[in-house]
């Protein structure tokens, strides 16, 4: 695929150009190429906004793409939709319904749209938004917290989709850079063009490709692009894609020190709906040795558009020496989850399923929390002692559930005694040492 670019620019300059020649032929909703055409622009002002390049204004946004997008026709089209037709519809509500220029404005439009009509928007909201936002304003991510050796960048943002998430991250940290990376370039001209009419050009970064790809070039590009020197790392880290795909992602991040070490907080979002099983047991699990790396707690959350559904957000604060801690192996039940998961996200991506899959989730959840990874809530709000008859275990869902709890919690137990043991150890190592 080319959307997964080696080079950065040049590369997506000529796809773009190729996109928009598509989208005038009609293979995309046509509205589509002026939105297009307009994001290497866009981008360019994101990357150079602070060395005297003027910003687009949100109001000549407006006044260059309204038009040209048909914002006197906006309404929910009945029937099959064309390709990306949902993002250049939630596009148009915002330049149609928000203020030029005003953040908070647009992330209302945002928020009602996903209430109302676009019930399928597959951004961050309601208490998964409330989750990640509470999560960053925790952590120290400012531009102003630069140390000599390893100088923040900001927050970094894997999965754009149309750039709802980074709208937020922008309101919630004032003055601190957010970089943003998607893969599919439509949704990245989208993206631009709504952080542009929003007024934050200057803050929010859009860049295409994939991750695998862009994660090992960004310190460059950034010490490039923004005069980071010499190393720069980034304060917060938010993943919201595929939850088995976080841990490859993980992997590159903590190669290229790209997570700030001892405070940096590492948001995964989807990671009980989409069984981040091998991610969760690097960052999050009793007994993995994850505990020397992060200070982890995972929030149970509701999906925007409905709030029936449970997803899990783990919430991740980096340790002094986070970068070098020993995990073990995972058990092969996490393996065998993850596994499953990867075979989903392929049904999933290729348009074999809507993506609602309770039965799966039901089984990832019992997985999880027999290995000692369940949300904050569990505890307080859902123990209640099993009955541990056979009967009960052969009941299957809830019984296996209250099982693997019990299980966490005897192996939490188990492994904070552990840990209690290996303080004294070190205490007693540490004044041997002196
Ligand atoms: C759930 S959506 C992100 C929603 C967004 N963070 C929000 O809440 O507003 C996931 C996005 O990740 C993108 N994506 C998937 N795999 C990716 C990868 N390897 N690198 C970059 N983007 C990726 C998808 O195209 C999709 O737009």
């Amino acid at each position: 695929m080319e959307t997964e670019q080696r080079g950065m620019l040049p590369t997506e300059l000529s796809l773009t150009h190729r996109l928009s020649a598509a989208a005038r032929c009609g293979d995309f909703a046509p509205e589509l190429a002026d939105v297009l055409e307009l994001s290497p622009s866009l981008r360019a002002e994101a990357e150079h906004s602070s060395s005297g390049v003027p910003p687009t204004t949100p109001a000549a946004l407006l006044a260059a793409l309204g038009p040209r997008i048909g914002l006197e026709v906006v309404s929910r089209p009945t029937g099959r939709l064309l390709p990306y037709q949902r993002e250049l519809l939630l596009l148009r509500e915002v330049l149609a319904k928000a203020k030029p220029g005003s953040p908070a404005r647009v992330a209302r439009v945002l928020d009602a749209a996903a209430e109302a009509s676009f019930s399928w928007a597959k951004f961050a909201g309601g208490s998964k938004a409330a989750a990640l936002l509470a999560a960053m304003r925790g952590g120290p991510p400012t531009d102003t917290s630069r140390s000599a050796s390893e100088p923040s960048a900001g927050v970094l943002e894997i999965g754009t989709y149309i750039g709802n998430s980074a709208l937020r991250l922008a309101i919630t940290l004032p003055g601190v850079r957010v970089t943003t990376i998607e893969l599919d370039p439509v949704l990245v001209a989208i993206a631009r063009s709504l952080i542009a009419f929003a007024g934050l050009t200057g803050f929010v970064s859009v860049l295409t490709g994939h991750s695998k790809l862009l994660l090992p070039r960004l310190q460059a590009h950034l010490a490039a692009t923004q005069g980071y020197k010499p190393r720069p790392c980034f304060s917060a880290v938010f993943m919201d894609r595929w939850g088995t795909q976080y841990d490859e992602d993980f992997a590159l991040i903590q190669e290229h020190g790209l997570l700030q070490e001892d405070g940096g907080v590492l948001v995964a979002d989807n990671v009980l709906t989409t069984a981040a099983a091998s991610f969760l047991w690097r960052v999050a699990a009793p007994g993995s040795g994850s505990s020397e790396a992060f200070a982890s707690q995972i929030a149970s959350v509701t999906e925007v558009a409905d709030r029936s559904k449970e997803d899990w957000v783990s919430v991740s604060v980096s340790l002094p020496n986070s970068r070098s801690a020993t995990i073990a192996p995972q058990p092969d039940a996490l393996a065998r989850l993850q596994a499953e998961s990867e075979k989903l996200r392929e049904i999933v991506t290729s348009g074999g399923s809507s993506g609602d899959h309770p039965d799966f989730v039901q089984r990832a959840r019992a997985t999880l929390v027999h290995a000692g990874i369940f949300p904050m809530s569990y505890e307080e709000d859902t123990w209640t002692e099993p009955q541990a008859s056979d009967d009960q275990q052969e009941d299957g869902g809830e019984a296996v559930v209250h099982m693997g709890q019990q299980q966490g919690r005897q192996q939490q137990q188990e492994k904070e005694k552990e840990e209690e043991k290996r303080d004294v150890e070190k205490e007693e190592e540490d004044v041997i040492g002196y």
